[in-house]
Formats: structure tokens, sequence, C-alpha cells
């Protein structure tokens, strides 16, 4: 007798996955290496940005009282006394009628409150004319205008991009605390599978899931341990799984989740003794997706069929790890856009079509079946359709969830 299960609304599943993520605490890493990890404190500005007034332009410091009704027919002199370049600082006091040659990002001379640019002077040896009035603070950069010290400039659990990098050079930190990454686990189970490698002989397929995901995971910058592909007998696999997820935080098996005969994946968690979340989720592809845990351990359990497999990882694998380390923003960008082409077949379960999206339209890529390879590679984004819905039509506004962005957001929107 095939056992019954209960689908749960994917909302419902996302929840239940991420209420178990277990927080694999933090390291020190040199900030050259720490792109596209996360933070795990927050970073407070111990300096005013920029920390002293400074130039923006090229040109002339001048106290800006002295320039006060200089017009075309009245052009104000000012006698040159020094020239300073970025880094340097002058020693000199500006007096009346008196300019500081300035280079772009040198400190500003003290008594200057004003900066010319080259192009606004007529320029002589050891003198310039002006023809224009300057307002106090023209032309000038201000003492913290950008970030202000003591300010909290960054949250800990955001992703580390290159602005952040900006800022935590700006800063000093030429070490960065970052969450650790979690160790992540692939096996592919399927008596049907080949290596890449491999010839072709009747019935086999060759292994495109183990790496897929291999290839997910890089895009989130993390890299894994490889358990290669295990045959659809009971004892062995369960082995290889009690093995790799001792060894992992997160095991990420693909196949072997269905009611099939050989489908071993639910028989091994309960010999594991692991908690099963959920084994049906409210969704296409992908309703067959298992998450498990044991020991303070994920066992994802994703479809065998390569657009299920795909789709399960980013809807649940991803937020998982990034709530393991703490990230704030741990989903897919959702956006609206409208629909390319008619799409009418009944969706019983919230659907989740491999697409194509430009900015404004969005349509399917290709070949929709659960078992279908080229419209993963063909997409960047998913279309995202209401369960109970049929009839979607050219023009209508659907939602979209995008692919491979580097940061994801903070809501889960569908
Ligand atoms: N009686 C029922 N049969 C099925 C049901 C059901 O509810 N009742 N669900 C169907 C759905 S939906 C899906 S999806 C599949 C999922 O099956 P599994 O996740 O257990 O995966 P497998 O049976 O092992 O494989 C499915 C399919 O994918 C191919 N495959 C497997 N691994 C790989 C790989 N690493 N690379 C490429 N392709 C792979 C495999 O050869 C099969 O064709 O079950 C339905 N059946
Ligand atoms: O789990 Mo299946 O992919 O819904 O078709």
């Amino acid at each position: 007798m095939v056992e019954k299960r209960t689908p749960i609304a994917v909302s419902a599943a996302i929840k239940q996955v991420l209420e178990h993520a277990f927080p694999l605490g933090s390291e020190n890493l040199d900030l050259e290496d720490s792109y596209g990890r996360i933070l795990a404190e927050p970073i407070v500005a111990s300096t005013d940005v920029p920390p002293f007034n400074r130039s923006p332009y090229d040109g002339y410091a001048i106290r800006s009282a002295d320039s006060a009704g200089a017009s075309g027919e009245n052009r104000i002199g000012f006698d040159v006394i020094d020239h300073i370049g970025a880094g340097e600082v002058s020693a000199k006091m500006l007096n009346a009628h008196e300019a500081i040659r300035i280079m772009t990002g040198a400190q500003l001379p003290d008594g200057a409150d004003a900066v010319v640019m080259f192009e606004q002077t007529v320029e002589t040896p050891d003198a310039i004319t002006i023809r224009k009035p300057f307002e106090p603070l023209e032309n000038v950069s201000l003492q913290g205008e950008d970030v202000q010290k003591g300010e909290v400039v960054i949250d800990s659990g955001s992703f580390i991009n290159p602005g952040t990098i900006a800022l935590l050079a700006t800063f000093g930190y030429s070490q960065v605390l970052v969450a650790k990454q979690p160790v992540v686990g692939i096996l592919s189970t399927g008596t049907e599978l080949l290596d890449v490698g491999d010839e072709l002989v009747p019935g086999k397929i060759r292994n495109s899931n183990g790496p897929m995901i291999v290839a997910q995971l890089k895009r989130m910058g993390f890299r894994c341990k490889m358990y290669g592909m295990s045959i659809d007998r009971l004892d062995e696999s369960f082995n290889v799984v009690k093995k790799a997820a001792e060894e992992t935080d997160c095991l990420i098996t693909t196949g072997g989740v269905s009611v099939g005969d050989f489908d071993f994946l639910p028989a091994i968690y309960k010999r594991l003794g692991a908690e099963v979340l959920f084994n049906k989720v409210a969704m296409r592809p992908g309703s067959v997706t298992t998450v498990a845990v044991a020991n303070d351990k994920y066992l994802f359990g994703l479809s065998g069929n390569p657009s299920a497999c795909f789709t399960g990882f980013e809807l649940f694998v991803r937020p998982a790890l990034l709530k393991m380390m703490g990230a704030g923003k741990l989903f897919l960008p959702h956006t609206k856009a409208v629909l390319g082409e008619d799409f009418t077949k009944a969706n019983p379960f919230t659907r989740f079509i491999r697409a194509s999206y430009d900015g404004e339209t969005v349509s399917p890529a290709g070949f929709n079946k659960s078992n279908a390879v080229s419209s993963i590679a063909r997409g960047n984004a998913l279309i995202v359709l209401p369960g109970g819905t049929r009839g979607f039509h050219l023009g209508d506004v659907v939602d979209v969830l995008l692919l491979g962005a580097e940061e994801g957001t903070d809501k889960w929107q569908l």
C-alpha cells in the first residue's frame, strides 16, 4: 500500500525549513577573502567619512568672503601662496585675498571655506582672478557628509558585496568576522545514473542533477563535498547517507523520494531516526520534495526530476543555508512582469515555470515538464502561478522570482 502524503503549502514548507536552521558560528577572514560571505557583526563607523573637509575639484581654495561682488566686469584677484595635492596638508593659513592651489581629495587649508575650479579662473603665474562670488562651503566635500562616526553602517547578517568591502576597508578592517559556511554534501541516487564521462547504454542516463547542484551552490559562494552516486539498494544507500550526514551540516540527495519500489529515501530517514518536516509540497515541479532533520543537520531530499530538483534547491535549500549563516536576505528577489505568451495549463498546485525575464516581459523558457533539463538552462527566472488557477494569457501580470542575483530579499512575498 502506498503511503498517503499530505501536501503542505510552499510558504508553510519554507517556514518549517527555516525554523530548523542551526547556527554555525563565525570566523575571521582577511578582507580580500570576504566577498560573498555574510557579516557576523555590525559594522560601526570608527571615523567620519570623509574624515576631513576636502576639495572635490582640482582648483583653488579661497575664503568665500573675499569673492563677494565678483563679476565679469569686476574680477577679483587672489595671490596663490601654496600648492597641495591629495594626501598633503598645507602648513599655511589663508589670509584676505589669498588662494592655495588644491587638488581633488586634498584637505581644505585653514581659513579656506570654498573651492574655485580651474575652469572658473584666469591664471597668471602666482595669482588668479575670478568672476563670480562663492557661498561659504561651496565646492567643499564636508567631513562626515557620507558617514558619521558611530553610525551602524552595515547590519550583521548582510551579504558582503563589493561596496561592503569598500566600507570595511574605509574603516580599517583588514580582518572581518563572517559567518562560517555550512559543509554541504551532495549525493545523487538512482541505479540509472551514469557519470558525465560515461557512454550511454540502454536504460541509463547521465547524472545531471549532481553537477547542477554543485553549480547552484557555487553561485551562492559555497563549496561542497561530493558523495557521488548511489544505486537504489536500501542498505548501501543507507550507509552512504549515514556517513554523509555525519560529515556535513546539510546533505542534499536527489531522487528516490517518491513512492516507487526503489525510492528508498523515506525508509532511510526512518532508519536514521530523522524528523521528516514534510514529504509533499503543493507545488509543481517538486511536489515530492522532502526535508528532514537529524542531529541538528538538514537532509534535503530533492526530487530526481531535474526541473523539480533545481526548483527545490532554489526554494528550500538556498534560504536554509543562508539562515544557518544568520543572513538577513534569505529569499529570491521577487518582481511582477507581463506574461509574454499564453499559459493555459491548469495549476492544481502552485506552479513554478522556468522562464526568461527581460525586465518587463516574462515567458516560459521551453519544455515545461518536471523532467525537463533544457528549460533550466534557458531560464533566468521562475514564473509563479498560484494553485487552483488556470488560463493565464499574454499580457497578464504574474509573479516572478529572479535567479542568480548576488543578493536576495528579506521577505517571502508569495
Ligand atoms: N505513483 C506515483 N509516482 C510518482 C509520483 C507520485 O506521486 N505517485 N510523483 C511523481 C513526481 S511528481 C516526481 S517529481 C517523481 C519524483 O521521483 P523521485 O524524486 O523519487 O526521483 P526518481 O524517481 O529517482 O527520479 C525521477 C526522474 O528523474 C531522473 N533522475 C534521477 N536522478 C537524476 C539525476 N541525478 N540526473 C538526471 N536525472 C535524474 C530519473 O531517471 C527519473 O526519470 O516521481 C513521480 N512518480
Ligand atoms: O515532484 Mo513532481 O516534480 O511535482 O512533477
